[in-house]
Formats: structure tokens, C-alpha cells, sequence
């Protein structure tokens, strides 16, 4: 494991760092600069011997404390050794080369040949080899040559001196001068390893004792690869736990053990080598107390000997106190040392639990901010866009690929220079699905929303990209479809069905699928055997909820008939080879899925609905090859994709108009666009190098859509109660739509009824004198009352035309633009403020009825009649819309407060009833209180009411306007006057 390995380095390098901290401290420096000042003090012993020796002239070039340089020198040419040798052991050196006399000699001995002093040097050599001495190579008195070798000879030889001086002086007890044994080397070994362990305690003693090598065990090994050793199997623990992270929580402990270890270990190897050297010191001061208690055993008391023997213990006591001392200062180091390393181990085990900590929130954390930016998203609307790369197709694998990388939601593509610098540029969406994402994979994501169509949102899923990029392999699936390749359409319904299931216990669904293309501006049925040649019609805001109303709807309730319709859809399909999808779709298709659930507690009623739309593929007509049918085809695919494109950029710079109109593609998706409906766009790019001008635009676009906010998606909730009230609107609407038909049939088939008779009595005012006496009405309280005369063009009451009436009145819409006959007018008056229709047609009053005109019925404007509310004088009463009369006009009456509603909703306000309009002073003698009624009724075909609506009319104007008229009127055969 790669991270192991670094782990491994890294706490290797920790320790070395701390062993190289202190290791040197502890030894190397202190011991190095001791063992200099050593080696100089035995140098000069050496060279104060051998002077003495041989006398100040026979060693005339050796200072009293010569460097190393100067001792060399001096000794190179072997004479002042030999002579040294053969004054401790006459004739050792038979032949000893002089130098001449007189000659004064460089320092070097540079006048005799090389030859010469090798002579000298190899006899002093062999000869000392031969009393058992150290001896040295001749390359030692070169420059660069081992001194410390030479100086160890020349004091052995001191020592053989000395010794041999000894034994001389009790030559009586020890029977004889001392010789050389065959195990001299023992000998002389033995006792030299006093001053040679005072030379070097912790590098030298490069000895064998005993078969043991002392270096190996006193040497305090701070080697980086021996505390590795030690604790390579903790530290391999340690790092595998801490990495495989079991449990964060033990790495401190783990550390704090392990360090134990390793000290417990140092601990031992110090306590030993102390033991060691201990030890090797008594074993070497015992040695020295035997040849001492012998020498006193023979009776040898001389005063030399105490002095030696005490100067001797003396130096071994400083020694073993110094080598105790630096123990002490190892062991405080070594203590340093593992404060240190418990210190930063603890750190660093706290350092890797955090880390081995937030590595395991970290994908929490990213989880849990997709899904807040998914709310943020769905909180703002924004279409949600996912991008998927297709695998490259069967033997296209060793083609390369444009796309660089994918991070999660951001894509990388290589660009051909002319799009960056870099020759990359990257696009973030809400997902990005590379070329091995499954079909499930794909499909997971969008769960969410297919919940949300259960729960009363509508939702779009459209599918975008160059022509065989793989949008039918994603909305349907391949051609030959199994378990694992089905598709978004298929796998949503499946998703609906399981849900639907679930909450069987709490809602009733019912489930339907309409499927639907558009092909060359064409909306066609999908699911009809008949073949899909009819054309059908968008409708957005339709009542049904239906985008498409006359397109089958079916009823679904398996998956096994999901299965069924889609391929019955699929076959009728507009689909054919290009030159670059065999299979390519030259068609919009639309599968849409309504979902009805009731909730069986409340009886709320949750509408949804889905449209999943795998569009045509974009394409470059020239690569597609298209000719004749295909390239129509793909003429009106770019139109209507390009006509998409101008729809979301006006979304996404918030235009005020938005040309949804511009094709059937965005009519279709109009609701899902601009609407309230959850919408994600299914992005799909080709792999392939020549189609990355298409991949670089599509992914633009793409970001583009991602732009779009079309505010929070709302729920299609409706209250069982609302819902039954509607019902019963709608069946009260029908009945009376119903009713009205037979009536206006009836009357249209009545001709006589609307003739127009002359000679009117002038005694009756006409509905034009009623009008222009109001101009002289002061409104109480309100603005005065204005009248026009307005053009007869009915396009000026366009509005009346386009309300939901007519809707259900077909015939009332070809009225919208009809001039009224000359002589017909209208009136428009203003009553506080607001515009209202106050008559139309004129209408013939023949004595028993007052007859219409056919604009009247033809255009059904809207009316205002004035009339007293009360007759106070009682000389007349009129009869109100209480009456029985009234009561005949039922149906009429609500058609016309329809109308009426609907001028009040045009002016966004109310007339309110019961506003006062009150006679002027001038005229009149006596004031009447006038009632606007804002459920005033049209005066009705049917003769009854039209007497009696016409009489209040005509009497409460008359009332208003008839000073001074006599007041007579004709009704009905009488006459009646009005004072
Ligand atoms: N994710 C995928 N894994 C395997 N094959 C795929 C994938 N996407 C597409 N294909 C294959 O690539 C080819 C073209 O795919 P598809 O017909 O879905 O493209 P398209 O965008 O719908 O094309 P068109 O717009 O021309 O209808 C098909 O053979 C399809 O099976």
C-alpha cells in the first residue's frame, strides 16, 4: 500500500531526525573532541618516550608535542624508532640506515631514499611484531596514514619497555627477564585494553574478547535500521490501523505503546552495555590488581610500583565515573527523546483520528450538499441538468476520447485549440454520468422526482444532444431492451407503480400515459392503432390538464402494459438511418404520465404529471447527409431545437415575452418551462473527436438551461370539497350551456320575434334618450357620471369575446369582429370610475314586447339597467328583480351576471350595489335615489320579462329623466302614468 510505505518513510525520517539530534550529541561530538585531545596527549607521550629514549639529538625533528604531521615526519624515516627499539630490546633492528652526520635534512627525510627508510621501517616492523607488539603499515607514517597506529606502537613499546623494566628489577622473583610469550598477543592485549578503552569507549575497543566483538556490544547502537527493527512490527501495526482506520480512537494508545516499547527497548540495550563495560573494566582492573598482588606476593614493595599500580587505578576509576557520566547523559537523552516522540506520535495519532475523521464525514458532507443544493435549486426552480457521455460505440475503442475528466459534477473536455488556451475547458451541472454509468445509476438520481409527481407535482424530463448521442438509450433503452438497459420511461412508471403501492393504504392512484411526437411541426398520437396521421392540437392551461386532450389516454397498471404501450408507441415511431445513427429518431417524442391520487383520509385530490421527452437529435445537415424527406426532417428538428434555444435564453435573461409560439416543441413543454413543474434536462454528448464542436455548443446550451429559474414547483392540491363544488359548477354549467342551446335554437327558429317594427312611440324614450338623460346624473358621493358614444366596432369589446363565456358558447367568438348595423350603438359610461357597457342595440318596443336586435343576441354585451330601488310616492310600483317576473328570467339573468362579473374583473374592481346616483336639482322637482344594481339582469327574450324588465327600465328612467314629460306610457294595452 503506497500510503503505508509514505507512513513507514515518514516515521523513519521522524526518528532518524531525532537520533541525528541526538545520537551525535550524546556521542560523536563529545567523544570525537575527547578522543582528539586523547590521541594528542598519548602523541606526546609517545614522543616524550621516544626522545627520552633516543635521546634529544636521535630525535631532533620531534617537537615536545608534535601535531600529527610533525610526528609522522619525524618518524618516517624509521631511525629514530629502530633506535628507540633496539635501546628497549638491544639488536632488535640488526641494521639501522643513519642519516649523514652532516647533512642538514629537510624535514622529511627527503636525502635518503624512499628505499632506505622502508628499510628501517620494515625491521622496526618485524621486529616489534615479533615482541608481540601493535605494530602498523608502513603507509602510516605516510600523509593520510592511521598516527593513531603508530603512536599505539611506539607507547606498546614504552609499555614492553616498562614492563620489561619491572621484571628486570625483580628479575630475582619472577626467575628471569620477561619474554615474549608465544600468546604475547594476549599479553599485550590484555594490557593494553585499559588505555585503549579510555582511547575510544564508543567506537574503538575493535577488538576480540573472548570470541565477543566488544564493538558490537558496547557501541550504543542509535542506528536509524536497529530502531526500525525493533519496532518495525509496531509501527507496521500502527500504521495499518491508523490507514485501514478500525478505530481512530486507539491510535493514541497504539503510539503510546509502541514508543514504550521502543524506549523499554533502548532502556535495555544501555543497561547492558553499562553491565558491559562494568564488567570489561573490573575484568581489566582485576588483571592489572593480579600481576599487582602477585608483584607485592613476591615482596616487591618498591615505591614505583605502588605509584604505578595507584596512578593506574586512579585512571580507571576517572574512567568508568566518565563512562557512568555519559551513560547518565544517554539516558537523559534517550528520556528527551521519548517525551519527543510520545509528544509528536500523540499529535500525530490526534492528527490522523481527525483526519481518518472528517475523510468519513467528507462523503457525508458532499452528499449532504448536493441534496441543499438540489433544495436551493428546486426552492429557486431551476431546471436541473445532468450530463451524460456515451461509451464509445463496438469498434470504436481506440479512438480517443474529448472528454478529459469528470468530477462529480463538473466534465472536462479536450479542446481543439480555437476554444482555449489550454486546450480544456470545463462545465458544471447538477451530475455528470460518465461513459460506465448504468442505466440504474442513471435512473437513481431522479427518484426524487418521480416521488414528487406521486405527491401532485408536474414534472419534465427532457432528453438534449447531437444526433446519436444517446438520448433514446437513456429515456428508452437500446433495441433489444433487458431488466438492466430499460430506460428512464420505463423504469419511472415501474418507480410510480412500486410507490403507488406502498401507499396504497393511505391514497388511491390512478395512473394513465398518453405518448405523443412531434414530427415536422406535427403533433401525432402514438397510441393509435389507426396509425398516428391524426394531427392533434396543443392546449396549455387546458381544463383536463391535458396538454394534448385528443390524444389516447390510457389507463396503466403494470409495468407489463408500460411495456406493452411503449413498444406499440416505439413502432409507430418516425424513426430512420442517417449517416449517423442507424436508428436515429427524426422525431420529438413525448411519453406523458398522469398520475390522480386521492388521499383516502382527506379526499384531497393530487394531480401530477410527467412528461418524458426524448427529443430529436440536433444535427449539422451536411454530416447528417440528409436529402429529400430527411433533410425536411431535419430542417424542422434544428428549427424547432433552435426555437427551444430561444426560449430558455429568454427565461434565463427573465424576458417579458417568451416565444413559446414559435413551435410545437416548446408550446408542448410551455407548462414544464415556464410553468411550476420540477425540470431536468438530460444532457448527452459524444465521446468522438469530430463531434466536438457539436459537444462544445451542446454543453453551452446546457449551462444555459442550468440557468433558468422558474420559481418554486407547486403541488396540484385540491380539498375534496373544492373539488365537488367545481363538479358541480361544471354540471350546472353544462345543464344551463345546455338550456341556453334549446332557448337561442328556439328563438332563432321564431323569426317574427326579432322584427324590427317602425313607428315606435316617441313617448317611450329609447334607449339612446335614457343614455345621454344619464350624462345629466350626478353620481352622490362618486365621480360624476360620464357618457360617450363609442364606435359601433365590436373589436372594441374584444374582451367580451375572449372571456371563458364565449368559451363554452362557441358561436359567440365569429361575433368578435361583426359591425353592428348602422344605426345600433353602444354607450360606455364611466361610473365611478369604471367603464361600463350601459346599453347596446336599440331595442322596438311593439306595444307588448320590446324586440331585440340579432346583434344583441349575437354579441351579448354587457348591461346596466337604472332603476329606482324604491317608488316612494307609491304612485307606481315597479316591479324588482325579486319579482315574480324576474324570477322566469333564471338562467338568462346568470349568463348575464356572468358577463357583468367578467367587465368588473376587466376593471379589477366592483361597482358597488347600491350606489347612490342621485337627480340633479335643477331639473327635476323631486329627487329619486337611483340603485346601480350590480346584478342587473339583460332584458331577456322571453316576452314576460322583457315587459317587465323593460318597465323598470324604462319607468325608473323616466322617473329620472321625465320632468315635465307627461308621463304616460303604453304597457301591455294600458296606460300608465307616471307623476
Ligand atoms: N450509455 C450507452 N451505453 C451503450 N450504448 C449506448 C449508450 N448510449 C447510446 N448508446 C448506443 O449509441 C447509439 C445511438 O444512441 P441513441 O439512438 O440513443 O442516440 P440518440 O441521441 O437518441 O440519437 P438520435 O437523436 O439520432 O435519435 C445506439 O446504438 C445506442 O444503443
Amino acid at each position: 500500500m503506497a500510503s503505508e510505505g509514505l507512513f513507514s518513510i515518514s516515521v523513519a525520517s521522524v526518528v532518524e531526525d531525532m537520533l541525528k539530534q541526538h545520537a551525535p550529541r550524546l556521542s560523536d561530538i563529545d567523544l570525537a573532541s575527547r578522543k582528539e585531545e586523547e590521541a594528542a596527549l598519548r602523541r606526546y607521550e609517545a614522543a616524550g618516550w621516544l626522545r627520552k629514549t633516543v635521546g634529544v639529538f636521535g630525535a631532533r625533528d620531534l617537537p615536545d608535542e608534535p601535531s600529527e604531521d610533525e610526528f609522522r615526519l619525524g618518524l618516517r624515516n624509521g631511525i629514530v624508532l629502530c633506535n628507540a627499539l633496539n635501546k628497549v630490546q638491544p639488536a632488535a633492528v640488526p641494521k639501522v640506515v643513519e642519516a649523514p652526520a652532516d647533512s642538514a635534512l629537510p624535514p622529511d627525510g627527503a636525502a635518503l631514499s624512499a628505499y632506505q627508510y622502508f628499510e628501517n621501517v620494515r625491521n622496526f616492523l618485524v621486529a616489534l611484531e615479533e615482541l608481540g607488539l601493535p605494530t602498523f603499515e608502513t603507509s602510516d607514517l605516510e600523509r593520510g596514514g592511521k598516527g593513531s597506529r603508530v603512536v599505539d606502537s611506539v607507547l606498546a613499546l614504552k609499555s614492553y619497555s616498562e614492563n620489561k623494566q619491572v621484571a628486570r628489577n625483580g628479575s630475582s622473583k619472577y626467575g628471569g627477564a620477561l619474554k615474549p610469550s608465544s600468546s604475547g598477543k594476549y599479553f599485550v592485549r590484555r594490557n593494553l585494553e585499559p588505555f585503549m578503552n579510555s582511547l575510544s569507549r564508543s567506537q574503538s575497543f575493535n577488538k576480540v574478547r573472548d570470541g565477543v566483538s566488544v564493538e558490537q556490544n558496547l557501541s550504543i547502537d542509535f542506528s536509524v535500521e536497529s530502531t526500525e527493527m525493533a519496532s518495525s512490527h509496531s509501527l507496521k501495526t500502527l500504521v495499518h490501523t491508523i490507514l485501514s482506520d478500525k478505530n481512530p480512537e486507539e491510535v493514541p494508545l497504539l503510539v503510546e505503546s509502541m514508543l514504550s516499547k521502543v524506549m523499554q527497548e533502548f532502556e535495555h540495550r544501555i543497561a547492558c552495555k553499562s553491565d558491559l563495560v562494568t564488567s570489561t573494566l573490573n575484568a581489566s582492573t582485576s588483571s592489572e590488581d593480579m600481576d599487582f598482588s602477585t608483584s607485592l606476593k613476591d615482596g616487591d614493595t618498591s615505591k614505583d610500583k605502588f605509584l604505578n599500580a595507584g596512578l593506574f587505578f586512579h585512571r580507571q576509576k576517572r574512567e568508568i565515573q566518565e563512562l557512568k557520566n555519559t551513560l547518565l547523559t544517554t539516558r537523559a537523552g534517550m528520556e528527551l527523546m521519548r517525551s519527543q516522540f510520545h509528544k509528536e506520535f500523540s499529535d500525530l495519532g490526534k492528527h490522523i483520528k481527525m483526519l481518518a475523521h472528517a475523510a468519513s464525514g467528507y462523503h457525508k458532507v458532499l452528499e449532504e450538499n448536493r441534496k441543499l443544493y438540489n433544495q436551493v435549486q428546486d426552492l429557486k426552480g431551476n431546471i436541473r441538468v445532468y450530463c451524460r457521455v456515451r461509451p464509445f460505440l463496438t469498434g470504436q475503442s481506440s479512438i480517443m476520447s474529448t472528454v478529459d475528466h469528470i468530477d462529480d459534477g463538473k466534465i472536462t473536455i479536450i479542446t481543439p485549440s480555437k476554444y482555449g488556451k489550454e486546450g480544456r475547458k470545463s462545465f458544471n451541472f447538477n451530475k455528470v454520468f460518465g461513459p460506465s454509468a448504468t442505466q440504474e445509476e442513471v435512473f437513481s438520481d431522479m427518484q426524487p422526482l418521480i416521488r414528487s409527481v406521486l405527491d401532485g407535482y408536474n414534472v419534465c424530463i427532457f432528453a438534449y444532444g447531437q444526433t446519436g448521442s444517446g438520448k433514446t438509450y437513456t429515456m428508452s433503452g437500446p433495441k433489444i431492451l433487458t431488466e438492466e438497459s430499460f430506460g428512464v420511461n420505463y423504469r419511472a412508471l415501474n418507480d410510480l407503480f412500486h410507490i403507488s403501492k406502498q401507499r396504497k393504504d393511505m391514497f388511491c392512484y390512478e395512473i394513465a400515459v398518453q405518448m405523443i411526437e412531434i414530427y415536422n411541426e406535427q403533433v401525432r398520437d402514438l397510441l393509435t392503432n389507426d396509425g398516428p396521421q391524426k394531427r392533434l392540437d396543443i392546449h396549455n392551461s387546458s381544463q383536463k390538464g391535458l396538454a394534448v386532450p385528443d390524444a389516447s389516454l390510457v389507463h396503466v397498471a403494470s409495468t407489463e402494459e408500460v411495456i406493452e404501450l411503449m413498444s406499440i408507441g416505439q413502432r409507430n415511431r418516425a424513426v430512420s438511418a442517417t449517416a449517423m445513427n442507424d436508428r436515429s429518431s427524426r422525431s420529438h417524442s413525448c411519453v406523458t404520465i398522469h398520475v390522480q391520487g386521492r388521499d383516502l383520509t382527506s379526499g384531497v385530490v393530487l394531480r401530477g404529471c410527467m412528461h418524458l421527452v426524448d427529443l430529436a437529435g440536433s444535427e449539422r445537415v451536411n454530416k447528417s447527409e440528409a436529402k429529400g424527406d430527411r433533410l425536411k426532417e431535419a430542417q424542422h428538428i434544428n428549427k424547432s431545437l433552435s426555437a427551444l434555444g430561444d426560449v430558455i435564453s429568454a427565461l434565463a435573461q427573465k424576458s417579458s415575452h417568451v416565444p413559446y409560439r414559435n413551435s410545437k416543441l416548446t408550446q408542448l413543454l410551455q407548462d414544464s418551462l415556464g410553468g411550476q413543474a420540477k425540470t431536468l434536462m438530460f444532457v448527452h454528448i459524444s465521446p468522438e473527436e469530430d463531434a466536438i464542436s457539436e459537444t462544445i455548443s451542446t454543453l453551452k446550451f446546457a449551462e444555459r438551461v442550468a440557468t433558468v429559474e422558474l420559481g418554486a414547483a407547486q403541488v396540484n392540491k385540491q380539498s375534496g370539497e373544492v373539488k365537488e363544488l367545481r363538479q358541480q359548477v361544471a354540471g350546472l354549467k353544462s345543464a344551463l350551456a345546455k338550456k341556453e342551446g334549446e332557448h337561442f335554437r328556439s328563438i332563432m327558429s321564431t323569426p317574427g320575434i326579432y322584427k324590427i317594427r317602425s313607428g315606435t312611440s316617441p313617448e317611450y324614450p329609447t334607449q339612446m334618450q335614457i343614455v345621454e338623460d344619464l350624462r345629466n346624473i350626478e353620481v352622490r358621493d362618486y365621480s360624476a357620471v360620464m357618457q360617450e358614444k363609442v364606435g359601433t366596432d365590436l373589436s372594441l369589446l374584444k374582451a367580451t369575446g375572449s372571456s371563458h363565456w364565449p368559451e363554452s358558447y362557441p358561436e359567440h367568438h365569429k361575433f368578435g369582429n361583426k359591425k353592428i348595423d348602422s344605426g345600433e350603438w353602444i354607450n360606455k359610461v364611466t361610473i365611478n370610475k369604471h367603464e361600463v357597457i350601459v346599453s347596446n342595440a336599440p331595442r322596438e318596443w311593439d306595444g307588448d314586447n320590446l324586440h331585440m336586435p340579432d346583434s344583441f343576441y349575437q354579441g351579448c354585451f354587457p348591461h346596466v339597467s337604472v332603476f329606482s330601488d324604491q317608488q316612494k310616492d307609491g304612485a307606481n310600483s315597479v316591479a324588482t328583480d325579486d319579482s315574480d317576473d324576474l324570477d322566469l328570467a333564471t338562467s338568462d339573468s346568470s349568463d348575464c351576471d356572468m358577463l357583468w362579473q367578467y367587465n368588473l374583473q376587466k376593471n379589477s374592481n366592483t361597482i358597488n350595489s347600491g350606489s347612490r346616483i342621485k337627480k340633479p336639482q335643477s331639473g327635476p322637482t323631486r329627487s329619486h335615489d337611483i340603485r346601480v344594481q350590480k346584478n342587473s339582469y339583460i332584458p331577456s327574450p322571453s316576452g314576460k320579462m322583457l315587459n317587465s324588465h323593460s318597465q323598470i327600465v324604462n319607468s325608473s328612467m323616466r322617473q329620472l329623466i321625465s320632468t315635465g314629460i307627461d308621463g304616460k306610457r303604453r304597457q301591455n294595452g294600458k296606460t300608465l302614468s307616471i307623476k
